[in-house]
């Protein structure tokens, strides 16, 4: 039983979260390892994923989960375990004072609002197991996605089955990690969003969870608000986040067509502080499986509210994404000749995103299925998801599992995919598929500082550049656009953001200050911080000009895996050899200067200086 403490509010001793799943079990292991005193266990009725949490496998990759979880799990001489994996949900739920809910919220997909409503079902089970379960008092947060007033319904039901005199205070904590950074987002949170009741037990079930947090999060970065509204900010913060990437997306068609270069219009954008430099990424389109799944859920309720205006509004979000996934095949298709017919196309990464084995909703499997369609036979690669993983997606969502059996190969390495490859596409910005030496290269001409890709706008078609400081000549490159130089010995002062500039002995004027107003990335933000990685392989091209000097940022990888020998595919792959670059992560320059043609979302296509 919890004791009250002097604030009148329960102590958490022991906490119960069901679903052991991307949000559960990281939550619980950084909960654990932060508070010793809390007993927390982690439930699951997949004994499948509790006995892998339970090993040497954990059953999700994220960077920092293993040494995050090993030691409350395992304990140390001194330090007793206080971590627990279980599938023994009810003997769990009778010894918790406070109940996390983090199972599943899916789009359903039968019956009344298929397609676009919540599926609850897993929320209701486990409301009902803690009903039954129960014999004490509890309180249950909801850190499940889920619809608002969904509190409302989960006391119902608590209320109706569980024991008379067991009470319950509900509470909503939704969760704002991305995978890939969850262990940084819950370590250093934005913010920690707590709803209650305003009633006397809401606003006091809501100081326990806030005493469970502050053992590691300033107590200012943890918001109390209303029931209703937190369970709605969460739904909201996806859909303006999504809708940040729809708009770069939507912008990006409009620069592959005039000539302008998506990257430069987001990193110009995002100077303004009022719109900020974060999910600004253009991209083949948003994956993984929150964004499509919440937005669409959000339409829902707006639809269920008899707000069709607001509905079709947010529904755009979701089909300017559906149409950045058609349109990038379709580019592939249309630069190959218009024939895909028995051509080998490696599709380099799987996963949502980078740093995580996460492929729900990745835009590589409707690239692979639209390729598959096309006749082509696909060599896919991924660092991170399995062969398993990925033939049980394809089997989910190809419309012709047979064909798609026929077609599909799953390689070990990213060479083995290229090899005889007519084009090798890109579709997760994993770190090794980066060619590029720097995350940007910031030049000062005149005194100004400058980025920019485009050599004809700057240079005098002389060939001149500079290369750690020294004026060089050569020959202007075909593709028009020229590398100058990357971080010189000389490196100068290293700021924040994780730029590093390099003041050469001819440029000593940008100062650190205004070379910081120029970053493009703020990595001090937490979540969504992973779009700080997003912005980082932006420009790698720099214009020649004899005024210019160079100032370039820190190598952009970091990754575990060694980089892509690009000039070792080259040699493997068919001529004319296609990268198709889904995420802009790679140096078109350094590319086409292998022989490669590049085509980049939001970036014309074609051999540059065509
Ligand atoms: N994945 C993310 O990055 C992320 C981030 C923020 C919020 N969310 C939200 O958090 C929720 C969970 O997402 P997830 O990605 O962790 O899901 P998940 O599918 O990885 O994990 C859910 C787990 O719950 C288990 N489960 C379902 N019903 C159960 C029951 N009655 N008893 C015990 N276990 C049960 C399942 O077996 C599964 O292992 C969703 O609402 C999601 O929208 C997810
Ligand atoms: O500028 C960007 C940023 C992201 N993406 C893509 O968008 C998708 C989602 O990325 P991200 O938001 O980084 O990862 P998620 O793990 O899906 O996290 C989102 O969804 C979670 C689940 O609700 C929330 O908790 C997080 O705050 C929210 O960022 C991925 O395919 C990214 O590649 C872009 O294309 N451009």
């Amino acid at each position: 039983m919890a004791k009250l403490n002097g604030h009148g509010h329960k102590q958490v001793k022991r906490i119960c979260c069901i679903g052991a799943g991307y949000v559960g079990g990281p939550t619980c292991a950084v909960i654990a390892n932060k508070a010793p005193h809390i007993h927390v266990d982690v439930v699951d009725l997949n004994e499948k994923r509790i006995s892998a949490w339970k090993s040497d496998h954990l059953p999700i990759y994220e960077p920092g989960l293993v040494e995050m979880t090993v030691l409350p799990r395992d304990g140390s001489p001194d330090r007793p375990p206080n971590l627990f994996f279980t599938t023994d949900v009810k003997a769990s739920i009778t010894k918790a004072d406070l109940i996390f809910l983090c199972v599943a919220t899916p789009t359903k997909y039968t019956g009344i609002g298929s397609g676009r409503a919540a599926d609850l079902v897993y929320i209701e089970s486990a409301t009902r197991m803690i009903a039954e379960a129960a014999t004490s008092d509890k309180i249950v947060v909801e850190k499940s996605t889920v619809p608002c007033k969904t509190a409302a319904s989960i006391r119902e039901i608590l209320s109706a089955v569980g024991k008379p005199d067991v009470h319950f205070d509900i509470l909503s904590n939704p969760e704002f990690l991305a995978e890939g950074t969850a262990i940084r987002n819950l370590e250093q949170p934005d913010r920690l969003l707590i709803g209650s009741l305003t009633t006397d037990r809401g606003l006091r079930a809501a100081a326990s969870l806030v005493d469970v947090y502050a053992e590691w999060v300033p107590r200012e970065r943890i918001v109390t608000m209303h029931l209703w509204s937190s369970e709605m900010a969460k739904l909201a913060a996806n859909a303006l986040l999504a809708q940040r990437i729809s708009s770069i997306n939507a912008l990006s068609a409009i620069c592959e067509s005039t000539g302008a270069d998506i990257d430069e219009v987001a990193y110009a954008v995002g100077l303004d502080k009022r719109i900020g430099p974060k999910m600004l990424k253009s991209s083949v389109g948003f994956g993984g499986s929150c964004f499509r799944k919440d937005v669409l859920n959000l339409v829902y309720i707006a639809q269920t509210l008899h707000l069709p205006e607001v509905a079709t509004y947010w529904e755009q979000v979701v089909e300017m994404n559906e149409y950045q996934k058609q349109r990038f095949s379709k580019r592939i298709v249309s630069c190959l000749y218009t024939t895909l017919t028995d051509k080998r196309v490696a599709l380099l990464g799987f996963a949502y995103k980078k740093d995580t084995g996460d492929t729900r909703e990745s835009a590589a499997i409707s690239i692979v299925n639209s390729l598959v369609a096309e006749k082509a036979d696909v060599r896919i690669y991924d660092p991170k998801v399995d062969a398993d993983a990925i033939w049980m997606e394809l089997q989910w969502t190809s419309p012709n599992f047979a064909d798609t059996q026929k077609r599909v190969t799953v390689c070990k390495t990213a060479y083995e995919a290229c090899e005889d490859a007519h084009a090798a596409v890109i579709a997760t910005e994993w770190d090794e598929f980066n060619n590029k030496d720097t995350e940007v290269h910031i030049r000062e001409v005149n005194g100004l500082a400058v980025i920019g890709r485009s050599p004809s706008s700057y240079s005098t078609g002389s060939g001149m550049q500079f290369s750690n400081g020294t004026l060089e000549t050569s020959p202007a490159p075909k593709n028009g656009h020229r590398v100058i130089g990357t971080a010189s010995a000389a490196d100068g002062g290293h700021l924040q953001d994780g730029l590093s500039m390099t003041p050469t002995p001819t440029s000593p004027t940008i100062t650190k200050q205004r070379a910081r107003g120029l970053s493009m990335y703020d990595n001090s933000g937490i979540n969504g911080s992973n779009a700080d990685e997003n912005l980082k392989p932006w420009m790698g091209s720099q214009p020649a000009s004899p005024q210019a000097t160079t100032h370039t940022a820190k190598p952009t990888h970091g990754s575990k895996n060694p980089r892509l020998d690009w000039a070792k595919v080259a040699s493997v792959m068919q001529k004319p050899m296609f990268v198709f670059d889904g995420r802009n992560v790679v140096d078109a320059v350094k590319l086409e200067d292998l022989g490669f043609r590049v085509e980049s979302i939001g970036k014309p296509g074609g051999l540059r200086g065509e």
